[in-house]
Parts: structure tokens; C-alpha cells; sequence
């Protein structure tokens, strides 16, 4: 993963967003926080992978990843809150397989344990959590890259025409 890269992009848009709506000197953390949980909540939607109700399957690739990377953004944006992208590390994480609702359910612990604590250590496995999710979701590294690369552009196109 191109953490450096994907931090420095992040950092950018982020001031951009800040800038254009004048909150450089606001507190953010507890609004991005709410923001992953909802971003998260939208991805399991588009998964369909709880709704033991229904019989459609899941939305196609294409909305699944953007709904991924939207997450990844407020996981780097936090990040960079809390002075993360400073340090230097890696997160080590590898292609899983089991229950998504299981994985969905654990990544939404591992928000609520990384807002209350705000520790570098809850931040990192928070982090290779949700990687692990997309690999659970079939995503490869290089799509999640991609994909967020994509994003970006999309997000200061969306601050450009006043979304
Ligand atoms: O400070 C911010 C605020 C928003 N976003 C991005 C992350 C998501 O890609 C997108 C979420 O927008 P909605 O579609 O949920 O409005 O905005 C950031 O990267 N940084």
C-alpha cells in the first residue's frame, strides 16, 4: 500500500476542504469519526451482505469500490488529525475470508474503540481491519489504489461545483 502517497493526497484535498470552508481552526476528528460510520453503513448497504430478507444480490463492483474508498479517505483523514501520517509505518495486513457481517460488525468496534482512545496502536488495527475488508469484498490492493486515486479527483471536482 502506498500509505505515504495516499496520506500526502489526503492531507491535500483535506486543506482544500478546510480552506474553502473555513475550518482550519475547528475540531473534525468526532464529525470525520461519524462520517466513517456512516460510510460504512453505506458500503454494508451496497453489500447486501445482512439482508437475509431479500434475494438481490449485491450493486456491481464499481459502486462497492467507491463506497470502499470513501472509507479509506476518512481513515486517512483521521489519521491525519492525529499527526499520524508523520510517523513512518506500514500496516500489515493480508486477504481474509469469513462471515462480511462478521467483518462489517468488527470494523465498527474498532471505530468506536479508536475514537475513544485515539492511540496510534487502535488506529493501525482499525486500518488493516478495514483493508481486510475489502479483501473480504474481493478488492485487490491495486483496485483500492486506483479507486481512490479516481475519488479524489471526484472529490474536488464535487467542492469545485459546490456539492
Ligand atoms: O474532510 C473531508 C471531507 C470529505 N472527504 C471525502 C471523503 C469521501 O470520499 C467523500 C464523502 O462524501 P459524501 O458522498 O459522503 O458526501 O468526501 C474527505 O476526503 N475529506
Amino acid at each position: 500500500m502506498q500509505l505515504k502517497k495516499l496520506f500526502q493526497m489526503q492531507k491535500a484535498l483535506d486543506s482544500h476542504i478546510e480552506e474553502k470552508h473555513q475550518l482550519q481552526n475547528e475540531d473534525l476528528f468526532s464529525r470525520k469519526a461519524l462520517a466513517l460510520l456512516v460510510e460504512l453503513g453505506e458500503l454494508a448497504n451496497e453489500t447486501r451482505c445482512f439482508k437475509f430478507w431479500s434475494v438481490k444480490p449485491s450493486s456491481p463492483k464499481n459502486v462497492i469500490l467507491e463506497e470502499f474508498v470513501d472509507g479509506i479517505h476518512f481513515i486517512l483523514s483521521i489519521g491525519i488529525v492525529c499527526g499520524f501520517d508523520a510517523r513512518d509505518f506500514d500496516v500489515n495486513w493480508h486477504p481474509v475470508c469469513g462471515d462480511m457481517t462478521e467483518h462489517f460488525l468488527k470494523v465498527y468496534k474498532l471505530v468506536d474503540l479508536f475514537q475513544s482512545s485515539r492511540s496510534f496502536e487502535d488506529y493501525l488495527t482499525l486500518l488493516q481491519s478495514y483493508l481486510e475488508l475489502g479483501s473480504l469484498l474481493g478488492i485487490t490492493q491495486e483496485e483500492m489504489e486506483q479507486a481512490y486515486f479516481e475519488k479524489n479527483e471526484v472529490n474536488y471536482q464535487r467542492q469545485q461545483n459546490n456539492y
